[in-house]
């Protein structure tokens, strides 16, 4: 049951919306796999080929999929260094993580390079990519209606504000439950950064190997293309307690957008750059590889200074590195900062990450759209989640937010946006 009278307001163009998104995203997600490997390789027309079933449906991809979940798993469970506590939840409890992140990624780095080792062909996963998409996919769907039907009995206070409209199809791509949980172990914190974001830099891996047998050794793409992206899920699960403060984990409930997103969406779309160098070798000269490796560092420093920044000021605004910083008081007691990388634009984070998107496309040359397919899309991510993370900042802080944004007029781009 929905709580009495806390009604959020619908988004994602409410049902209507949900529905067209859940076939929209696998149709993409689809369409981006087989167009990278056609000759033409071309973003917007229609796919090259309709799949027939037995090329989506394989046992082989079954049983590697729920392995490799089954793997993560057992890394999750293993003792942490760390157990950090959540955001303050409606009824003033805190949830306990495991930090372990970062432990999972590089015990799974031992495990493939003990397998080549021995012989395990790493290269002809990417022959294996489409129907381990078609396998995520199912599970997706499978794993978001067992979530849908346990927060049938969850309390009122387990639920998230946003989806419990009463609307079974919103409800389900939203996600109704906050933070389901089988004992200690959490489903949404789980999935958010491990399997998704570790099998991510493993695909890249995979596509590299293939390209050193097909090619006799990896291109100056590739090597960058896997470089950078890897340097940014690993600070991902290094700075995995930082998680626990998105709007992801205090504010969405864990349904289909999520469950498909971290499971699916990342892993097979994030790789796109690499699939497409695989099928479609592009010449990298070093004085542009340099170029490149300084916008990424650029982006990444960004990224990193404003995240950690605002993690920083977040846990102790004391702290000597945030304690000079200029802030506005809020009614809720928290302050916001008005100097520092939080002074010159309200999201300096996205623009690091923006920045960092554009260096993972430019690798692949300007003859092709396909691999600026992430730079777009998440562009519109960003600015969705702009707005909506706006919407709740207007809730929590009122006049203090106002305040906020006539200080620091611009969003995400100075003078720009
Ligand atoms: N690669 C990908 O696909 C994606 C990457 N990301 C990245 O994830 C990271 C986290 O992003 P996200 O969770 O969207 O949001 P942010 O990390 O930007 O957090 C927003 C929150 O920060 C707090 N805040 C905002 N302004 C201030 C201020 N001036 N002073 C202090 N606190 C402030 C508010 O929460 P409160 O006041 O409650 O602390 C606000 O709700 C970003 O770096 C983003 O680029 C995000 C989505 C997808
Ligand atoms: C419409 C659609 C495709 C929805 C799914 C969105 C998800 C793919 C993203 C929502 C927030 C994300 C974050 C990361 C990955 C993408 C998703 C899951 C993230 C784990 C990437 C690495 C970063 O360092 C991060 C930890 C800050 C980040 C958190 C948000």
């Amino acid at each position: 049951m929905a709580p009495q009278g806390s009604r959020a307001p619908l988004e994602f163009g409410g049902p209507l919306g949900a529905a067209a998104l859940m076939l929209l995203l696998p149709a993409t997600m689809f369409h981006l796999l087989l167009a990278a490997r056609s000759g033409p390789a071309r973003l917007l027309d229609l796919p090259p080929y309709l799949p027939r079933l037995e090329a989506l449906w394989s046992p082989r991809a079954l049983l590697l999929w729920f392995t490799w979940l089954g793997l993560q798993v057992a890394f999750y469970l293993l003792p942490a260094r760390k157990m950090a506590e959540g955001q303050e939840l409606k009824d003033k409890s805190r949830l306990r993580y495991p930090i372990n992140g970062f432990q999972a990624l590089v015990l799974t780095a031992l495990l493939v390079g003990l397998g080549v080792l021995v012989g395990l062909p790493l290269g002809a996963l990417t022959e294996m990519l489409l129907p381990l998409a078609f396998v995520a996919t199912l599970t997706a769907f499978v794993f978001s209606l067992l979530l849908y039907l346990k927060a049938l009995i969850a309390p009122a206070s387990a639920l998230a504000p946003g989806g419990n409209s009463g609307n079974p199809i919103y409800d389900f791509f939203l996600g109704r439950e906050l933070n389901p949980r089988i004992g200690s172990f959490d489903f949404k914190y789980f999935c958010e950064l491990r399997p998704g974001l570790i099998a991510w830099v493993l695909i890249n891996l995979a596509l590299l190997v293939q390209e050193a047998e097909l090619r006799g050794s990896p291109s100056l793409a590739m090597w960058l293309v896997n470089g950078f992206q890897l340097l940014y899920v690993g600070d991902a699960l290094w700075h995995e307690e930082a998680v626990l403060t998105t709007m992801d984990i205090t504010h969405d409930g864990f349904g289909f957008m999520l469950a498909f997103g971290d499971l699916v969406w990342v892993p097979f779309t994030y790789s796109l750059q690499a699939q497409f160098l695989l099928y479609h070798p592009q010449p990298l000269e070093l004085p542009m590889a340099s170029a490149l490796c300084l916008m990424n560092a650029v982006g990444f420093y960004i990224f990193r200074a404003a995240n950690s920044q605002k993690n920083t000021f977040r846990k102790n605004p004391s702290d000597p590195r945030v304690a000079d910083l200029e802030t506005i008081p809020t009614a809720t007691g928290r302050q916001l900062l008005v100097s520092g990388w939080w002074g010159m634009v309200r999201h300096p984070n996205y623009l690091g990450d923006l920045i960092m998107a554009l260096a993972w496309s430019l690798p692949c040359g300007v003859s092709h759209l396909l691999p600026y397919f992430y730079l777009l899309y998440f562009t519109a991510l960003l600015v969705h989640r702009e707005a909506r993370d706006e919407q709740q900042c207007l809730q929590k802080y009122g006049l203090a937010w106002h305040e906020y944004c006539r200080r620091v007029p611009y969003r995400i781009v100075p003078y720009v946006y």
